[in-house]
């Protein structure tokens, strides 16, 4: 049996892998501009953000119905329930639907045919987390945010995501205030790509309550402080970081030292499909290269459960923790 996780930084359009694209561009009519799946997988290999960006939009075009996204959300909770993940709160892209004409309704409620059975399918409870475009307008972020009304009881929280460099948070400012008036959980993509002080002012602007990889806070001591400080989880995505190239090698990861400076770090997969790991080979990969211990991962688990959503659900919460302090490796 594989360690208890929680899974918290996870787009769920980034766990679409060759096969299942293949499948639904069938289903679909949809024609992919690769010859197979050993074609499509020939393209994984990425420059930066955005060379993957690139794809990962491009792929999106198979995913047309309820059933479809059921299909990919089923798909992933089985393989991350493989991989010891108990809890997940999975990320979406609205925008990057609604301008293939495909409707919030659809992507919603297909994903909900997952989640919604999900405990009773996969043995893993979920949360959902309605990102905005950060290369899209801030006015674009607030249309989305007023057509997810229908939805808020299926929505927990918002996020910010895709191409860093040039879209500051303080961008998202009145969207993130609408957000909050809502009663939605923030959570905002910062210092992947983009400097420690996008990292400051997701936490002072748009009032977020963690992270997003946060991995570039190591260039910045004062900023580390705080964030042990203010206890602010961070989630980290090791895999993900080495094939968009930002860090040279898995080996030169900060993550050992950010645990040492007492930052409260968790391990996820990002967009697994694409970079080669699901939330459990993350946590095997910094195990054998990184060298971290069993206690540590133990705390990688811990803290995966004490930086998740599960406010509403102490009990549960208090479960998963007991089911990490009696793992036997
Ligand atoms: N790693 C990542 N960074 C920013 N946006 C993303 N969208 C999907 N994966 C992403
Ligand atoms: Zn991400």
């Amino acid at each position: 049996m594989p360690l208890p996780k929680a899974e918290l930084h996870l787009h769920i359009e980034g766990t679409l892998e060759p096969e299942l694209a293949f499948e639904l561009a069938a289903r679909n009519g949809v024609r992919l501009p690769y010859a197979d799946t050993d074609a499509l997988r020939e393209a994984y290999r990425f420059e930066d953000l955005q060379s993957f960006l690139n794809l990962y939009y491009e792929l999106m075009a198979v995913l047309r119905t309820e059933r479809d996204f059921a299909d990919l959300a089923n798909t992933y909770l089985a393989r991350a329930a493989a991989q010891g993940v108990r809890h997940a709160e999975i990320f979406f892209d609205p925008q990057a639907h609604l301008a293939r004409g495909v409707s919030l309704g659809t992507v919603v409620e297909g994903l909900w045919r997952a989640l919604g059975s999900s405990e009773e399918n996969h043995g893993v409870s979920t949360k959902l987390i309605l990102c905005f475009l950060r290369d899209e307008s801030a006015e674009s972020a607030m249309e989305t945010l007023e057509a997810a009304r229908p939805y808020l009881d299926r929505i927990t929280g918002v996020g910010l995501d895709s191409a860093e460099v040039g879209h500051p948070p303080v961008k998202f400012r009145e969207v993130y205030e609408a957000a909050a008036a809502l009663g939605l959980r923030r959570v905002a993509h910062a210092g992947e790509e983009g400097p420690p002080e996008y990292i400051r002012e997701a936490l002072d602007v748009l009032g977020v309550e963690r992270v997003d990889h946060g991995l570039r806070c190591v260039e910045d001591p004062e900023l580390v402080e705080r964030l042990v400080r203010e206890r602010i989880p961070l989630t980290l995505c090791p895999l993900s970081n080495v094939r968009l190239r930002t860090v040279d090698t898995l080996a030169a990861h900060p993550l050992p030292a950010m645990l040492d400076a007492g930052l409260l770090c968790t391990v996820n997969s990002d967009d697994p499909a694409y970079f080669g790991g699901y939330a459990g080979d993350n946590f095997e990969a910094v195990h054998t290269t990184l060298g971290l211990s069993r206690d540590r991962l133990r705390e990688l688990a811990r803290n995966s459960f004490l930086a998740s959503f599960l406010e509403d659900d102490e009990e549960r919460r208090a479960r998963y923790l007991a089911e990490v302090a009696a793992y036997e490796f």
